[in-house]
């Protein structure tokens, strides 16, 4: 399975975000995206994951699992906020995201106890969410990877408010991400310290 990308360009308001993107990436591949503030990142992740339309381009998947409509049923999206809710526990969040979305073709989650455990959290996962610190909420965001099989994981500002150690621990997840044949889009500041990757350096507005 491959991700192709190819002259896609993304439009917010009046303003031509970016222009005549192309890349492909094969199992195993990592894209990091990197670019001042306001330069497009986020947008590029967000036309990726599907949440907004691309202004013309296209996205397809190229061999592989077959039975979807759109790359983003076969991907993870981990934005800048966490995506939780602050009332529930952390296992009713990740139970809530395990069943929402399910399993793509060609692999399963673990469960909702595993991946805190993974996260480094495991004894927390009966408080609710909002008790968590800034850091431990980014762990438990990152446990939402893992709960559900999506080949392709798209990650913007991953390790925004992680001390060391959790920088390093989400570094082990995506390089056994990667390794497991997965594919990876992150826009990140800082180094992800993944090996070798692709990079797209975002330049900001068209005009
Ligand atoms: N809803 C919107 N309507 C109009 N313009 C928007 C909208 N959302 C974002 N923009 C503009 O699009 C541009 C790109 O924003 P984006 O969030 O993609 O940048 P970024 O590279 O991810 O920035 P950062 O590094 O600060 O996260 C910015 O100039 C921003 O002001």
């Amino acid at each position: 399975m491959r991700l192709l990308v190819e002259g896609l360009s993304a439009r917010r308001g009046e303003d031509l975000i970016f222009n005549d993107i192309s890349f492909a990436l094969a199992p195993g591949e990592a894209l990091i995206v990197t670019g001042p503030n306001g330069s497009g990142k986020s947008t590029l992740l967000r036309v990726l994951a599907g949440l907004l339309a691309a202004e013309s381009g296209r996205l397809y998947i190229d061999g592989g699992p077959t039975g979807f409509k759109h790359p983003h049923e076969l991907s993870h999206y981990l934005g800048h906020r966490n995506a939780m809710k602050r009332e529930l526990t952390v296992e009713e969040n990740l139970s809530f995201w395990q069943s929402f979305l399910g399993d793509s073709p060609g692999g399963a989650g673990i469960s909702t106890a595993a991946a805190g455990e993974a996260v480094g959290l495991g004894g927390i996962t009966h408080l609710p969410f909002g008790y968590l610190s800034a850091g431990q909420q980014r762990r438990m965001a990152m446990a939402k990877l893992l709960v559900a099989h999506r080949p392709i994981w798209i990650l913007d500002e991953p390790t925004a408010a992680l001390d060391a150690g959790a920088d390093r621990l989400f570094s082990e997840l995506v390089a056994a991400h990667l390794e497991r044949g997965g594919i990876v889009i992150a826009a990140t500041h800082q180094p992800l310290g993944i090996g070798q990757s692709q990079a797209l350096q975002m330049k900001g507005f068209v005009h």
